[in-house]
């Protein structure tokens, strides 16, 4: 299915773990569009420029304009980066990430750099903001949401976590997470469609996904043909009805 048209991007929300980055990883292979996490940029960020407990936000500024400057270069480098890390870091630069998340000018900083890399089609971005600060003229907006027995599950088999210890971790990084990004949530709710994943595997929920956007666009390309077929019925209806009424009287 090849969905390419002007103006046409995807922004998926949810809570940590409910599937944004995986989910959205595969829609954008399977319409061909460019897959951005946002959350990598918050990680990558804090991981750089959060070092002994300071913040440095002069380069945070700076990288800003490298950024911007070469888009396709940091793409690259921030997802290269992060796959490096072991399990334990991740969680810890998670944990960093969620501290400059809290600063608005970072906030603002990373959504100028997402929208600038967003200028046409074809993007599937994911986050806890994108339906409604990164991407709010999306054409589909989506929260996935999922328990939050089944994400503290999804996530300790995601890091290969077995001890009871590094378990509880999760579960109370998770909960953090969850408070931390309620009310992002709560908007993105507002004005995205919500599906819940818990009881659907990651193929079934592309799947939706994808039927979803087959459904938009065909309301898009029939939209005439769609009204000019209800005006028929209706016509047809109201003279069967009148020629009914006619012969029975
Ligand atoms: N529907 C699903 N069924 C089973 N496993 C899933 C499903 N969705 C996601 N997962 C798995 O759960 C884990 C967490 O998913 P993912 O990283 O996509 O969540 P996320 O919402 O992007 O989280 P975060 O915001 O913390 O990055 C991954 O290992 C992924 O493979
Ligand atoms: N749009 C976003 C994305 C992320 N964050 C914060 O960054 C942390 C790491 O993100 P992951 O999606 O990779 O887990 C996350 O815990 C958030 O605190 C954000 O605020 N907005």
């Amino acid at each position: 299915m090849c969905i390419k048209k002007k103006g046409f991007n995807i922004a998926i929300d949810g809570l940590s773990g409910a599937g944004k980055s995986s989910i959205g990883y595969q829609v954008a292979k399977r319409l061909n569009f460019t897959f951005i996490d946002s959350g990598l940029f918050y990680r990558y960020i804090a991981d750089r420029f959060y070092l002994d407990d300071t913040i440095q936000l002069n380069e945070i500024r700076l990288f800003k304009n490298e950024m911007i400057g070469s888009p396709s270069y940091y793409l690259q480098e921030i997802e290269f980066h992060l796959q490096e890390k072991t399990s334990q870091e991740k969680l810890q630069i998670g944990q960093k990430a969620s501290e400059i998340s809290k600063i608005p000018e970072i906030r603002n900083i990373i959504n100028e750099i997402i929208q600038t890399i967003v200028k046409n089609d074809g993007y599937v971005v994911v986050g806890r903001d994108a339906t409604t600060k990164i991407l709010p003229n999306a054409k589909v907006k989506l929260v996935l949401e999922a328990d939050f027995e089944t994400r503290v599950y999804r996530r300790t088999k995601q890091l290969n976590i077995e001890e009871f210890g590094a378990i509880g971790k999760v579960f109370s990084d998770l909960l953090k997470h969850d408070v931390d990004a309620f009310d992002l949530i709560l908007e993105a709710k507002k004005v995205a469609t919500i599906i819940n994943t818990s009881d659907l595997s990651i193929e079934q929920v592309v799947a939706r996904i994808l039927l979803r956007i087959s459904w938009i666009e065909f309301g898009d390309n029939n939209m005439l043909h769609i009204i000019i077929f209800i005006l028929f019925v209706f016509v047809y209806t109201l003279r069967v009805h009148f020629s009914e009424k006619i012969e029975s009287n």
